[in-house]
């Protein structure tokens, strides 16, 4: 498809500074095929955001992210539940969003390639997270995995690491994290079913894995209508350390602590049963502390692929 006009917003500190020179390989190439590019990347991602917000009231056929997982989310609290289709150009350093959607990553040609496809085809629908406090107007979407437990507290911790890069610094977060760790209070209610006790972790599931391949949801996908909840109980630190190598190849759903229940709804509540669990972090990006209701939008994004 030749001539579509699209917003580009770059993440150019996305996979350690990498994303800007992807960004002005991506533009360059778009134009060459014929298309209408607005460069919407700001200064910061709020920035970003606003300018993206403003060039779908002006009028695009589709709003392209180059980023890694926080850039797909800015994407996503544009576009979702709109019709506008959202492009992915995988830059970043985890890309867990773009592999959900067997997208080409740091492949600038290949993106291309998937996004005039998409362009072409109308692009894949996907299920999308609504999320935010209960009874509250204000919500955020996600796409990828919304993490309240030792996984948030890690997350947290791994972004105010410069070094080691990718999933050692993850790795890194989580040997500094088990120091101070006991098991949280939650109350959690899925589908209107309550359930409390102390845990390990908490983390609503669109798609499989976070960090960069660590497949906290082995089996989330995003064409269900559902989310996978994975609920592990309340570990002790060397069951922690024994359970931990498991989520890469997503094992660890098999072990005993671990349970996994699919809802369409999901109200997480700090519980007086344990400390208070972590602020949420959903796509990798900061949410907010406990309690946030979460609930699954079945085709609430069109994605080109
Ligand atoms: N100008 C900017 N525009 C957008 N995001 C920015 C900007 N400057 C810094 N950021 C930060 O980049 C972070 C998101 O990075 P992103 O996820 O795109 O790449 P990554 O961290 O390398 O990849 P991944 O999340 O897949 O590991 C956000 O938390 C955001 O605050």
């Amino acid at each position: 498809m030749s001539g579509a006009r699209l917003g580009v917003v770059v993440n150019p500190t996305a996979g350690h500074g990498r994303g800007a020179r992807r960004g002005h390989q991506l533009v360059e190439a778009l134009e060459r095929r014929g298309h209408e590019v607005r460069d919407l990347t700001g200064a910061t991602p709020e920035a970003a955001l606003g300018r993206a917000r403003q060039a779908v009231v002006d009028g695009l056929d589709a709003l392209v992210v180059v980023g890694g997982d926080g850039m797909v989310h800015l994407g996503v609290n544009v576009v979702a539940g709109t019709d506008l289709p959202l492009g992915v150009v995988a830059a970043g350093s985890g890309n867990d969003i773009a592999r959900a959607g067997d997208l080409p990553l740091h492949d600038v040609s290949a993106s291309v390639a998937a996004l005039e496809r998409g362009l072409e085809h109308g692009g894949r629908q996907v299920d999308a997270v609504r999320t935010g406090p209960p009874g509250y107007e204000a919500t955020r979407w996600f796409l990828a995995v919304l993490s309240a437990g030792f996984d948030a507290a890690v997350n947290a911790r791994a972004n105010t690491y410069v070094r080691p890069r990718g999933t050692a610094r993850y790795v890194r977060a989580v040997l500094d994290e088990l120091v101070r760790f006991r098991p949280y209070g939650y109350r959690v209610t899925l589908d209107g079913e309550v359930w409390e006790q102390r845990s390990t972790l908490v983390s609503v599931a669109n798609t499989s894995s976070f960090g960069g391949g660590m497949r906290i949801a082995p089996d989330a996908t995003w064409d269900d209508g559902l989310l996978d909840v994975v609920i592990a109980g309340p570990l002790s630190r060397t069951g922690l350390i024994g359970l931990f190598p498991r989520v890469f190849p997503g094992t660890h759903v098999r072990h005993p602590a671990c349970t996994v229940v699919r809802a369409r709804s999901v109200l997480l509540e700090p519980s007086h049963a344990g400390p208070l669990p972590p602020v949420a972090y959903a796509d990798g990006e900061r949410v907010g502390p406990l309690p946030l209701l979460a609930e699954v939008v079945p085709s609430a994004v069109r994605l080109l692929a």
